[in-house]
């Protein structure tokens, strides 16, 4: 069996080239000329990388056809919200025209790969209080224009399964975190500054933004599991929540993490890592993709928090 994973050498792109290989799966994964291979180098033995520009429908096209995968991992986004607000058009032409490039590569080359559309949590946006936690039929209130360009993507994944019969399955994903996770995200930029003061790299502060959000955290390693659950298991056109279940609030995260250090450490609020509007809570509830695969998160939050300082650690080492 072939996978194709767009966006490999990011951080859930790497892991589930692990996971699939561990699998005996065959994995290609497209990357750009400029990305870095230190999160799949010790991979590449195993495995194919197709340099490839998703809005470059051609070059997306020539690559399906060498590759024809049987499964198709649709990961490559701009996914980091804040730059949505910096960068709102570049944001919108990478998340959905790229994806157009690949749904329309499958069409007509006429392969019948199955597709998985990684969506996001954020879709949700502004959630009541009564809402949580949220199932796949609340209503989608986004507030930032990444959550825009990922309901795009995902009833894009609707229309080309409604319109030619592609086997497309949409996941809304909550918040992921662990080993690899790039330093701009909450958990991993709070547990690199924490690595950096134990080394004494930087004065002994832990700047931060709003503490006061909640959101789902889910260990990357859980979530590419459900992912690969997802392709033998979910139905085409359905979109499936994958979430712990699980509320933290931000301050959490920094307490916890702030408990496998032994340095004193001081909290200040960082003005500039505030949003323009940022989505207050957020927990989903997975039962239904539960009930499609039989998959439940196994890794806890503490444990993920722990190997995400600990990657820190040794990053700096
Ligand atoms: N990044 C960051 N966030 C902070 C900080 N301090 C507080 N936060 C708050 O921590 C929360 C999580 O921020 P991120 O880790 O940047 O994630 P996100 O905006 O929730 O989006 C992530 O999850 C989505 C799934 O819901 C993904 O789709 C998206 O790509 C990303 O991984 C937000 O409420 C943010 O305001 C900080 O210093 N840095």
């Amino acid at each position: 069996m072939k996978a194709l994973i767009t966006g490999i050498t990011g951080f859930v792109g790497s892991h589930l080239a692990e996971h699939l290989l561990g699998e005996g799966i065959e994995v290609t994964g497209t990357m750009r000329s400029h990305s870095s291979l230190r999160h799949i180098r010790h991979l590449l033995p195993d495995m194919c990388l197709y340099e490839c520009e998703l809005m470059d429908a051609q070059a997306v096209e020539r690559m399906m056809a060498d590759i024809r995968p049987d499964l198709i991992f649709h990961l490559a986004a701009q996914s980091f919200v804040p730059l949505s607000w910096e960068s709102p058009a570049e944001t919108m032409t990478n998340n959905i025209v790229g994806q157009v490039h690949l749904l329309e590569a499958v069409r007509k080359l006429g392969l019948a790969s199955k597709v998985l559309i990684a969506c996001s949590s954020e879709e949700y946006g502004h959630v009541e209080e009564d809402e949580v936690p949220v199932k796949e039929t609340n209503p989608l209130r986004p507030i930032s224009p990444y959550a825009v360009s990922k309901i795009a993507q995902d009833y894009l994944g609707y229309q080309y399964f409604k319109t030619y019969g592609q086997h497309i399955i949409r996941t809304r994903t909550f918040n992921h975190h662990g080993p690899r996770r790039g330093e701009q995200f909450v958990s991993s930029n709070f547990a690199k500054q924490i690595a950096e003061i134990e080394k004494g790299l930087k004065p002994p502060v832990l700047y931060v933004g709003n503490v006061d959000a909640k959101r789902d955290f889910t260990d990357v390693r859980d979530v590419v599991r459900a992912y690969r659950m997802a392709m033998d298991n979910c139905e085409a056109g359905e979109i499936y929540n994958i979430a712990s279940g699980q509320c933290h609030e931000i301050r959490e995260v920094i307490r916890i993490l702030l408990s496998y250090s032994t340095v004193d450490i001081t909290i200040e609020e960082d003005k500039t890592r505030l949003r323009p509007s940022d989505v207050k809570v957020l927990v989903g509830d997975y039962s239904k993709f539960y009930e499609q695969t039989g998959w439940k998160p196994e890794i806890p939050f503490e444990q993920t928090m722990k190997d995400l300082l600990n990657y820190w650690r040794n990053e700096l080492a």
